[in-house]
């Protein structure tokens, strides 16, 4: 199927599911990126006038919030911003300091926790607004996400729809392409911006061409191979509910 039918199919596909959840609308936080911004298209498409982007600075670079503006101009979505760096600095500190305060701090794990807590507030906020609208939460996950498990479990995996969940990263990047998304999204590294210099494929040992050869059953390098399969199965827990015992 050509791209403009399988967008045309996404679009339907989300009218589909407000309609059957009785919502308004459609959300979703716009990082700059790329994945939010074919989702933020995706979504305006389907609702021209119930449609929102919500752009989330926390202490973030101005490149990602000026790209963010970009990519909601240009897809003419209405758009607000909610900077969230005081709230994100209050509740890491605050929770460090009991942390310390009772010995059970862990500097190795403070980025993470640093990172994790923004996803998070960005989560709670995107959903404080969707209750006031009665709209639904649409994520940006691509499958290569998906499968490595690379988002924060109840972060920026936190939502109710996935509606790119089955593109591999380089069919994101020729949905963005075909929706208008500005070359300098296009043209940008994969980041999840959540500390300074973080790359996704830094991050993960491995790039999102290897991980779509591998979703599409093609050979990818055994080192490669290894790191895929073993972020996979470390994930599996963010793509099911939790466990509950037989009592
Ligand atoms: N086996 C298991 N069964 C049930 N639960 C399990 C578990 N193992 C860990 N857990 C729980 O899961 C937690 C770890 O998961 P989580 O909190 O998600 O943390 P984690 O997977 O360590 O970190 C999230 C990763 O996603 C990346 N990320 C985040 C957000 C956006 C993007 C992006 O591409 O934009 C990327 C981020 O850079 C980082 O590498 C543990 O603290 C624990 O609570
Ligand atoms: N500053 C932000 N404002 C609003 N939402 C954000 C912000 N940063 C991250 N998010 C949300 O978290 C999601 C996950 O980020 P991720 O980096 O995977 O996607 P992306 O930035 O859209 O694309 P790319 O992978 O190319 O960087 C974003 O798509 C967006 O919905
Ligand atoms: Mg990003």
């Amino acid at each position: 199927m050509d791209i403009q039918k399988r967008i045309d199919k996404a679009v339907d596909w989300l009218r589909q599911q407000v309609q059957e959840s009785g919502t308004r609308g459609i959300l979703v936080g716009v990082s700059g990126g790329i994945d939010s911004a074919v989702v933020a298209n995706l979504i305006k498409r389907a609702f021209p006038q119930n449609s929102l982007g919500v752009i989330l600075p926390i202490k973030s670079c101005e490149r990602d919030i000026i790209d963010g503006e970009l990519v909601a101009k240009k897809a003419q979505i209405k758009t607000i911003t909610i900077d969230l760096s005081q709230q994100h600095s209050d509740v890491l500190n605050r929770t460090l300091k009991v942390l310390k305060d009772n010995n059970l701090f862990e500097e190795k794990n403070q980025r993470i926790t640093d990172a994790n807590l923004r996803a998070r507030l960005r989560m709670s906020t995107l959903y404080a607004i969707a209750n006031q609208l009665n709209y639904l939460v649409a994520g940006t996950d691509n499958a290569a996400e998906v499968f490595t498990g690379y988002f924060t479990k109840y972060g920026d995996g936190g939502v109710d729809i996935m509606p790119i969940a089955t593109l591999k990263k380089y069919e994101v990047y020729q949905w963005g392409k075909a929706l208008g998304v500005p070359s300098e999204v296009l043209e940008k590294e994969p980041s999840a911006g959540l500390w300074e210099g973080q790359t996704d494929e830094k991050e993960m040992g491995t790039s999102y061409s290897y991980i779509d050869a591998y979703l599409d059953g093609k050979e990818v390098p055994q080192r490669d191979k290894e790191i895929i399969e073993r972020l996979h199965k470390a994930s599996a827990h963010k793509r099911s509910t939790p466990p509950f015992p037989e009592i």
